[in-house]
């Protein structure tokens, strides 16, 4: 089995990917969407887990960044974060998506980032709206950001849009299309026909799915 098939293998059996076209998830973005990865299921499963920051921790190795602090976004990045910065024996630092309340009103905590250049690690990739927040956040405190890695991306084209202004390297671990041979055996030729018209373009997808839910009320 080839490392990409093992990993996405691993989505599946930790039960991280939901699909259900009839009740769609919404994204933090406002999208629905017939599937979800839900990452933060990998941590109740150590073994599995490891191997995924294994190869992880492999892939940020043989880029030869150079890199001085692991930021993690909250909140699901922040465990592979951790996990990351021991590994690596590098500072850790999270990013909330807004300061703080109270306390130190932080948006940062952790490691100093000021003058440093940060690996953003984030769970998972849909808009890429949250990174964006995360890198703004980064170069305000006058931290540098050098490259941004998630477990998944989807692959759309809203998160390369969001991307380009920022010109750091993005990289992913998975993405959907690799998970995708998988997920397809366990589904009804129904869903599978919802999936795949969502996979060509999620945002008329979703456009669809709130038309027919007006037309039903
Ligand atoms: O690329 P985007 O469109 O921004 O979406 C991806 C983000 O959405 C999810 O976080 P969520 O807001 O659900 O919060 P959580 O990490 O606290 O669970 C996910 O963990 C990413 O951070
Ligand atoms: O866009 C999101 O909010 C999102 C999508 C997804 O599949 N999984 C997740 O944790 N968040």
């Amino acid at each position: 089995m080839n490392a990409k098939v093992e990993l996405a293998s691993i989505y599946i059996e930790c039960g991280a990917i939901a699909i259900d076209p009839i009740n769609p998830f919404t994204w933090s973005s406002g999208l629905r969407s017939p599937i979800y990865c839900d990452n933060r299921k990998l941590l109740g499963y150590p073994k599995e887990r490891n191997q995924i920051i294994h190869e992880l921790v492999k892939a940020i190795q043989n880029s030869g960044e150079e890199i001085d602090v692991i930021a993690g976004c909250a909140t699901a990045g922040i465990p592979h974060a951790a996990w990351v910065s021991e590994q690596l024996q590098l500072p850790m630092a999270y990013v909330r998506g807004e300061k703080k309340a109270h306390g130190r009103g932080q948006q940062i905590e952790g490691a100093d980032v000021t003058g440093k250049r940060v690996l953003v690690l984030e769970d998972l990739i849909s808009t890429g709206k949250s990174v964006a927040k995360v890198l703004e956040a980064i170069t305000e405190a006058g931290g540098k950001p050098v490259v941004v890695w998630s477990l998944m991306t989807y692959e759309l084209e809203a998160a390369q849009e969001t991307f380009a202004k920022w010109g750091v390297p993005v990289h992913s671990l998975l993405a959907f299309s690799d998970l995708y041979p998988l997920v397809k055996e366990s589904l009804s030729e129904e869903a599978f026909i919802h999936l795949q018209s969502w996979s060509k373009n999620p945002v008329t997808w979703d456009e669809v799915y709130r038309e027919n839910q007006l037309a039903k009320s």
